[in-house]
């Protein structure tokens, strides 16, 4: 009787346990995706996704939802990432699983820029090509650069004075000549081979549609479609302009490597490439496409997104007369007025930097940087962030957030002055990415700008030949003042004139 009881009561506290853990493991809730927009069946969220100022549009998602954002569009998870804090803890402390690229369709399987290290997924690859571009970019090699910044920076204004009608193409053909010679060691007249080519680079770049969002980014079989085929106008477009691609991969390289091998060879890219190589590496077809894509890497990630700079700087001096004025005055003071600036003063200019580094935050270039991609799921702050998820770090919305900066719409460098004299307020790096995979052209870029923003601004004056609405070109990767009137008058005569 009792042994029943026992047994009786052993079957009920076995069965209560049993199923406690079953309640227990049935009501686990697993980690959901971060929160975001609801949307629609199969298409997801791409009808909400903005062709033009999509930063703008995330940003408000941003506001609405929190740092991280989740959305999906046929074949992509993806994160949008609105917070610098949160932006550096995934992208570069949690840089092992964040640094991967999406795949790029269109450009890298159509188009040929396969051997491009901003498009390549995280692999030994990509960190040879990372490796031989900083190698390149180290101070050293660009202290000896710095002679021909100065020289194009003067020939820059001399052409600004001269035809203000045509500032764009000016400021292009500044960052051509320099990126030219740093790559490949040529130097440009205005009609030349290398003009030619980087004009058809730059236009199959601008017009190849938003990189990972093409129809062929979006359904990769898509690549196999005949380019006859009405509507495939994607595939005509890469057939026709493929050619483009393949000259800057073949033709600088060929002609580097012809005078390397006579000794006559100008110090560049190409040519420091083909010294540190040995001679066996030459028959590896991988290691030859590695030197031509980085060298032709340096022309495709440096030259839309220097100009566009440029061209940040130029608007915001129209909009912002008094802010032109200070930092002139202040060059006035520190430099004299009997020489232009050089490298050497830039610590002593501290509102000039300032103007620089607000450039970079009032209009990031890059406002969506370049996408990364998870390797392997992660848990970020209770939320599941899955493998192979698309992650875009928004540079524009980080630049926007009141918490870290005052008024952020407005231009305003005294921000970053320390206070009292400003709101000590932070530069803006996330301009330049992140993590394993943030730019490694900065310095270059860096001193580019810098030296053309202070010859400028000793020597003229930048204002609005008209009303001035700013608008900026939007839709691709890179995005920068649409043309504005403006007027550029000479502000020292006697500083102009050492400008020849
Ligand atoms: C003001 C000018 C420039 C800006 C604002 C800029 C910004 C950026 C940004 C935001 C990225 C993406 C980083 C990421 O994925 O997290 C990037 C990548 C890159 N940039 Fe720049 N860049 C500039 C100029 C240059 C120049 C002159 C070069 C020439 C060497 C260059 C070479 C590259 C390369 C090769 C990558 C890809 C890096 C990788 O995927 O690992 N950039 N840049």
């Amino acid at each position: 009787m009792l042994d029943d009881a026992s047994n009786c009561l052993g079957v009920v506290v076995v069965g209560a346990i049993f199923l406690h853990f079953l309640v227990k493991f049935l009501g686990r809730k697993s980690p959901s995706v971060p929160p975001g927009p609801s949307g629609l069946p199969v298409l997801g969220h791409l009808l909400q996704i903005p062709l033009h100022y999509p930063e703008v549009a995330f940003h408000k998602l941003g506001q609405l939802y929190g740092d991280l954002v989740y959305m999906y569009v046929p074949g992509r998870k993806m994160v949008v990432v609105n917070n610098r804090a949160v932006a550096e803890e995934l992208l570069e402390k949690r840089g092992a699983n964040y640094s991967d690229r999406p795949r790029f369709t269109m450009l890298v399987e159509m188009m040929g820029w396969d051997p491009t290290l901003t498009l390549m997924p995280y692999s030994k690859r990509s960190q040879k090509h990372r490796r031989m571009l900083q190698q390149y970019l180290a101070h050293d090699t660009l202290k000896n650069f710095q002679v021909y910044q100065i020289a194009e920076s003067k020939k820059l204004i001399s052409k600004l004075i001269s035809d203000d009608a045509h500032y764009e193409e000016h400021v292009k053909l500044y960052i051509l000549a320099l990126i030219m010679k740093i790559a490949f060691g040529h130097e440009i007249s205005e009609d030349d081979q290398y003009v030619k080519m980087a004009h058809d680079v730059t236009y199959t770049l601008d017009n190849s549609g938003a990189p990972g969002a093409t129809p062929p980014d979006l359904l990769p079989s898509l690549k196999h479609v005949p380019s006859w085929l009405p509507g495939a106008s994607f595939a005509t477009f890469a057939k026709n302009w493929r050619k483009a691609v393949r000259l800057i991969h073949d033709l600088p390289y060929q002609q580097v490597k012809e005078k390397h091998e006579q000794g006559t060879a100008n110090a560049c890219f190409l040519n420091e490439a083909l010294e540190n190589s040995s001679e066996d590496s030459f028959s590896s077809a991988e290691h030859v496409e590695d030197i031509k894509g980085v060298a032709a890497n340096i022309f495709c990630a440096g030259n839309d997104t220097t100009f566009g700079t440029i061209l940040c700087f130029m608007l915001a001096m129209v909009l912002n007369p008094e802010v032109q004025e200070r930092a002139a005055k202040e060059l006035d003071e520190v430099v004299g007025r009997d020489r232009l600036p050089t490298f050497e003063d830039r610590s002593r200019l501290r509102y000039v930097e300032c103007v620089v580094q607000e450039t970079l935050r009032w209009h990031p270039v890059l406002p969506l940087g370049i996408p990364h991609k998870t390797v392997q799921a992660d848990i970020y702050q209770g939320y599941h962030v899955p493998a192979k998820t698309v992650v875009i770090a928004n540079a524009y919305g980080m630049s926007r957030d009141e918490k870290v900066y005052q008024q952020p719409h407005e231009f305003r460098p005294e921000r970053f002055l320390p206070k009292p004299d400003g709101n000590g307020e932070p530069y803006f790096d996330p301009s330049w990415g992140f993590g394993r995979r943030v730019c490694p052209g900065k310095p270059l870029a860096d001193a580019s700008f810098w030296i053309a923003a202070a010859t400028i601004l000793s020597t003229v004056q930048l204002s609005a030949a008209g009303s001035v609405e700013p608008k900026f070109v939007s839709g691709g990767i890179v995005s920068y003042p649409e043309r504005f009137p403006c007027r550029v008058e000479v502000r020292d005569a006697v500083r102009a004139s050492l400008l020849h």
